[in-house]
């Protein structure tokens, strides 16, 4: 990417800025993490600082030990949520994340085109393949990684293919002629596949505006379906030589599938625990992560790589030479091989490794300064051709989250590096920016 390319940007929904200690400040607001009100106003001010999209991730099972000190993944269904946002909007983005493991693809098809309708061209679909929840579904396991991208891949189609079923041009609504719509442009979709047989049409017509579709997961197969299907990756790179490798690989991969390489965006999650100075940024990482469950790290660090650390003096240095080969099937190899690839390339201590992002997180890339240490990375990495955006995962407290909307992404537009204005009205139309 050349220095002067606009970077996408995308705002989590997630309140990170609530979770480990924050979520006890005095001013989080915690009360208000189910209501409708709380999220318009953070969209509201998502919009007011231009960023393309308003993203929330989702999982369909509630993991109940964490639930004593912090809300964990406890949601509202994330189409419903932004479904109240669109009215409250009206150039954000609105991602929104379905999972291909467990719903039919009609439901899904109609549930996206919907908030397309309400939100009048603004709806995109994160397509993430679950990393748990079968037992929510009648399911005796989770099935495999590959089993599920190839399911995502039929199901992608199948849903695109809705899309197509009933299109716009169809709608007519002429009321000289009494023409509705003109059913020979009307088709069903005839699928018959391995995982889903759907006859269609889809029961709602398309939205004028094409819906972009976003991805999460990395392995061989996650970046091959990325690269065939997505506008947009939303990835884990805690360092900038991986976010490197990464969208060099899924550029390559969409030529290889006869796309524009410049059709997906490399857009990792970035968590900014941000402060007026460095010393106060470093307090408020320290204070949020303060009663972080280090049985719960190990147990982490186990189910990724093999590795059982729970003896270990906290000052033992980690190598390369004590993986075990890694374990077959990882809740998710993104995440198994960030952790495998740190341990290989740095020397550091179980007590340094317990605070890194790739065993405290998701292993995203990692802020935690001024905003114009921020600002500085941010741009080193674009220039570098690490990225094509990011997507804000602001952590901390309600302060952090304010100085990234009201602070950073501004100093990024006046630096010409993000826009300063919206300059359509869609989804598509910001991302093709
Ligand atoms: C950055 C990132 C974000 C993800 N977000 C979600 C999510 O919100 N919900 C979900 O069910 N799975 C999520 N996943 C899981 C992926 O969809 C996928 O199931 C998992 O990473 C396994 O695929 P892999 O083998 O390619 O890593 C995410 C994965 C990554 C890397």
């Amino acid at each position: 990417m050349s220095v002067t390319a606009k970077l996408h940007v995308g705002m989590s929904l997630a309140p990170t800025w609530l979770s480990g200690e924050a979520w006890r400040r005095a001013d989080s607001d915690i009360s208000g993490v189910f209501s409708s009100d709380y999220f318009v106003d953070l969209a509201q001010r998502a919009e007011a600082a231009h960023v393309d999209f308003v993203f929330r991730p989702d999982t369909l099972f509630l993991r109940t030990e964490g639930l004593e000190t912090g809300g964990g993944f406890a949601s509202m269904d994330p189409t419903m949520l932004l479904a109240a946002i669109a009215r409250e909007t009206s150039h954000v983005g609105l991602l929104s994340t379905v999972s291909t493991t467990f719903l039919p693809p009609y439901v899904v098809a109609r549930q996206i085109q919907s908030l397309n309708w309400l939100s009048n061209g603004r709806a995109g679909w994160n397509i993430v393949t679950a990393l748990d929840g079968h037992e929510n579904f009648g399911l005796t396991e989770m099935p495999s990684p590959q089993e599920r991208y190839e399911r995502a891949a039929e199901f992608t189609q199948v849903v695109k293919a809705l899309w197509a079923s009933f299109p716009n041009e169809a709608l007519k609504l002429d009321r000289e002629s009494g023409r509705f719509a003109d059913s020979s442009l009307v088709h069903p979709v005839a699928h018959e596949g391995r995982h889903f047989s759907v006859k269609g049409p889809l029961n709602l017509p398309a939205h004028a505006s094409r819906i972009p579709l976003v991805q999460a997961g990395a392995s061989p197969e996650g970046r091959d379906f990325a690269s065939s299907v997505a506008d947009a990756v939303f990835a884990s790179t805690p360092d900038m030589q991986a976010a490197i490798e990464l969208r060099a690989d899924l550029r390559r991969r969409a030529e290889g599938h006869g796309r524009n390489p410049d059709g997906v965006k490399m857009m990792p999650g970035l968590s900014l625990y941000l402060a007026e100075t460095g010393r106060e940024a470093l307090e408020l990482f320290t204070e949020t992560h303060a009663r972080a469950n280090r049985s719960r790290a190990f147990a982490s660090i186990r189910d990724m790589t093999g590795l059982d650390l729970t003896d270990w003096p906290l000052t033992r240095i980690v190598t390369a030479s004590d993986l075990p080969p890694p374990p077959e099937t990882p809740r998710s190899r993104t995440h198994a091989g960030l952790l495998r690839r740190l341990i290989e390339r740095e020397t550091l201590s179980v007590a340094e490794l317990l605070r890194r992002p790739e065993v405290m997180g998701s292993g995203h890339w990692q802020i935690i300064g001024t905003v114009e240490d921020a600002f500085e990375a941010i741009r080193e990495w674009a220039a570098a051709g690490a990225i094509d955006g990011f997507v804000a995962v602001p952590g901390g407290s309600v302060a952090s989250m304010r100085l990234v909307l009201e602070r950073l992404l501004p100093k990024l537009a006046d630096a010409g590096l993000f826009r300063t204005a919206y300059s359509g009205r869609t989804f598509a139309e910001h991302l093709a920016e």
